[in-house]
């Protein structure tokens, strides 16, 4: 017929310029060029990864339609991304990529004894009954184990999860409980599993729900009075994979409900993957029953990534956004964002955006000014050692006083006020603050934590001790 890409692209642009604003036209479809055209793929150019994510983010059903009307059903697209002003490259560089690359994961169905035309269930929890119901697994299937990168900091929860979806429910892991600090990729190891779960063994309905989540459904059917159609329906999960178990702290009613579905579960051979952002030792107000459930399999931590595994996530990030950036600059990122990888990513982001907009070089200035921004907001974390330092002078006494025997009651409470700010300037457990704190054990920094809230409520003089020190350690 002799059609070229320009021809094609000029009348889905016709149609696409009749759907959208001026506006959105001229900045997202004008900049783009039409380069090849080849069965029924066709390709085009576009000027950054930005601009890519943005089409698909924004126009893909737009694009698609357009794309079918002049190419029929089977019509590709496929991105040329052009990128220009990127440090080191002198001659601009492309990458190609399909559209709508992320495959979603498929819905499940689930067999059960009754009929319902519910067709999928976004967020789901289902009447008994309803049969052929298909359950949208919630996975993200962007979060894989290819992209989650190896290093000590991850390597025995990496290695269990990848365990656990080879044989889900038939390891000594389960559950398996991946706690870490913030930002260091429990969600992404969590949907890592599910999603390589439902890549092996299609065929078992996986669940991923945040904590949060399942105790607002929990609430809902509570009011709607089917508590019983609520836990039915996660008795029905072959691999259930729950974010910040933390969560269900002080939530009496949820803890009791998960506590049946999890005995459930395990007792069918069925996988429970859980998340926290801390140890079941230093989980407060969760049922004892439930945290020795917690202990039952493998709980493996996610540490702070050690130097080569901060370069090697920097490096495999850039490569996925087809970015090249110096060395140096990748060390001086890996160097200076240490313990959070949600903040490396972010300030990547930030210096390919620069560059990419602004058309400016990455320099190394540049990434000073942006690592400032992160290292401005991180948390600084002050020592066990330094709390006690500044507890101990503001009450006047010195260290050993502090952490002495003694039950006089100034002294407790000074002693009590350090194992409060240590409990929540650090990252250390309940354990490791009693034995910096006078050789206690973790029960009585429990104790004195509760007994520090306790009394900056019912304590006006007390309330300002905790505003004091709050104050002198934070600032
Ligand atoms: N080992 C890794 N390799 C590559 N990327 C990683 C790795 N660990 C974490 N990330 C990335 O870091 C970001 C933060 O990870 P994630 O959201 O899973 O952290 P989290 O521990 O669940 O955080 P939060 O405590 O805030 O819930 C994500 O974009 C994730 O892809």
């Amino acid at each position: 017929m002799g059609e070229t890409a320009q021809s094609v692209w000029v009348k889905c642009l016709s149609f696409i310029q009749d759907n959208i604003t001026p506006q959105a036209y001229k900045t997202w479809f004008e900049p783009i060029k039409a380069v090849k055209l080849t069965d029924n793929a066709l390709s085009i150019q576009v000027p950054s990864k930005f601009f890519y994510e943005w089409l698909e983010e924004h126009y893909v059903k737009l694009l698609k339609v357009s794309l079918t009307r002049e190419l029929g059903d089977n019509a590709k697209l496929v991105y040329v991304i052009r990128m220009e002003n990127t440090y080191g490259n002198k001659q601009p560089f492309t990458e190609k990529i399909p559209s709508s690359q992320r495959t979603r994961i498929s819905s499940q169905d689930i067999d059960s004894p009754l009929r319902n035309k519910s067709p999928e269930l976004k967020n789901p929890f289902i009447i008994p009954g309803i049969r052929n119901v298909k359950i949208d697994s919630q996975l993200n299937p962007n979060y894989s184990f290819d992209n989650f990168l190896e290093g000590d900091s991850n390597r025995l929860a990496r290695n269990a999860g990848m365990a656990v979806s080879n044989k889900p429910g038939g390891t000594s892991f389960n559950p398996l409980l991946v706690f870490g600090g913030v930002g260091l990729g429990k969600t992404h190891l969590a949907h890592s599993i599910g999603v390589e779960v439902k890549d092996k063994y299609p065929e078992k309905t996986v669940l991923y729900i945040s904590a949060e989540k399942f105790t607002q459904q929990y609430i809902e059917s509570v009011k709607k009075n089917n508590r019983n159609d609520f836990i039915h329906f996660y008795q029905i999960i072959d691999v259930l994979i729950v974010d910040d178990i933390q969560l269900l702290s002080g939530k009496a009613g949820t803890q009791d409900v998960f506590f049946h579905i999890f005995n459930h579960l395990h007792q069918n051979g069925k996988q429970v993957i859980l998340t926290s952002d801390k140890a079941p030792v230093d989980m407060q107000d969760i049922e004892q029953r439930l945290l020795s459930r917690f202990k039952w399999g493998l709980s493996a931590e996610l540490q702070h990534p050690d130097f080569e595994t901060r370069v090697s996530i920097i490096k495999n990030k850039l490569y996925r956004d087809g970015v090249e950036m110096p060395e140096d600059i990748v060390e001086f990122l890996a160097n200076n964002i240490k313990t959070n990888i949600r903040e490396l990513e972010g300030a990547i982001i930030s210096l390919i955006a620069h560059s990419s907009f602004n058309k400016k070089n990455i320099t190394i200035e540049l990434a000073k000014k942006i690592v400032q921004n992160y290292v401005k907001h991180t948390k600084k974390e002050v020592s066990i050692e330094y709390i006690q330092k500044v507890v101990s002078d503001y009450f006047q006494m010195d260290v050993e006083t502090l952490q002495s025997k003694t039950r006089k009651r100034h002294i407790v409470q000074a002693r009590q006020l350090a194992m409060f700010f240590a409990k929540k300037l650090t990252k250390a457990s309940l354990a490791s603050i009693g034995t910096q704190i006078g050789k206690r054990d973790h029960a009585t920094v429990l104790h004195a934590c509760k007994t520090v809230n306790n009394l900056s409520t019912t304590d006006k003089q007390f309330k300002k001790f905790v505003e004091d020190l709050d104050k002198k350690l934070t600032l």
